[in-house]
């Protein structure tokens, strides 16, 4: 049997209402939360369309730069409809998908590798709808479904959500698919991981994020 390739569907909002928790480090004089921002969207969509088991990526979002980036990395970009928060914007972009098999990912995962994704996306194969728990175990960074409408309940808690919901937790040799970035501390963890080209880069050439993030240890 010729098992189908994921679309595989990523949120991002706009840059100036994006990840507010990183702004205790990138709020500061010299630093640039736009760009770290970018940087992370950027990691991880160039390892969801590097992943050999992924057919297309779609980024959801109404911010030209991010649209643009991620273009440029290989990615479709459709509009953030019906613009009522993340869930929406998901199945939204979940309907513009190509084929049976559709996961949504996190747009925050810097150390996220193909190989990590093709694992995870491969146990999912043949089940309905499963999810990945993030690295505290309450939150969700992927959710699929085969065949199925994707049924997202993002925001907290959604770990419990979607369980309760059928989804079928997955677990595996993944860490850097749990590792989502919501605040300095998961930047540093992420950092330590492994991080794409794009946040390494960033931040080892942005002294007041590297000076930051090596007081906060
Ligand atoms: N397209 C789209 N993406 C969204 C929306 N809401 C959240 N996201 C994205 O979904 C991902 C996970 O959301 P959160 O972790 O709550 O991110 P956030 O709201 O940017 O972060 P905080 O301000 O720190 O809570 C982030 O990459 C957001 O950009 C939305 O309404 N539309
Ligand atoms: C929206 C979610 O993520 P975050 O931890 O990034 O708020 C979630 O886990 O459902």
């Amino acid at each position: 049997m010729t098992v189908p390739l994921w679309s595989v569907v990523v949120p991002a909002k706009r840059l100036a209402v994006a990840k507010t928790r990183l702004q205790p480090l990138t709020g500061r004089p010299g630093a640039d939360h736009a760009a770290l921002v970018l940087a992370l969207l950027a990691d991880t969509v160039a390892a969801a369309v590097a992943c050999p088991r992924v057919g297309s990526v779609v980024v959801v979002t109404d911010e030209p730069v991010a649209a643009d980036l991620v273009r440029g990395l290989g990615a479709r970009t459709v509009a953030d409809e019906p613009d009522r928060g993340l869930n929406p914007a998901l199945e939204h972009g979940a309907r513009q998908a190509d084929g049976p098999a559709v996961a949504a990912l996190s747009s925050d995962l810097p150390a996220l590798r193909p190989a990590e994704l093709a694992a995870a996306l491969a146990a999912a194969e043949a089940r309905p709808r499963c999810f990945v728990a993030d690295a505290q175990g309450t939150g969700t960074t992927l959710l699929t479904a085969y065949g199925e409408a994707l049924r997202p309940r993002f925001g907290r808690g959604s770990a419990r959500a979607h369980l309760d919901d059928g989804a079928v937790p997955l677990t595996g040799d993944w860490p850097g698919l749990l590792r989502d970035v919501d605040t300095p501390d998961d930047l540093r963890a992420a950092l330590d991981l492994g991080a794409g080209r794009r946040t390494a880069e960033l931040v080892s050439t942005s002294p007041i994020l590297a000076i930051h993030l090596r007081a906060a240890r």
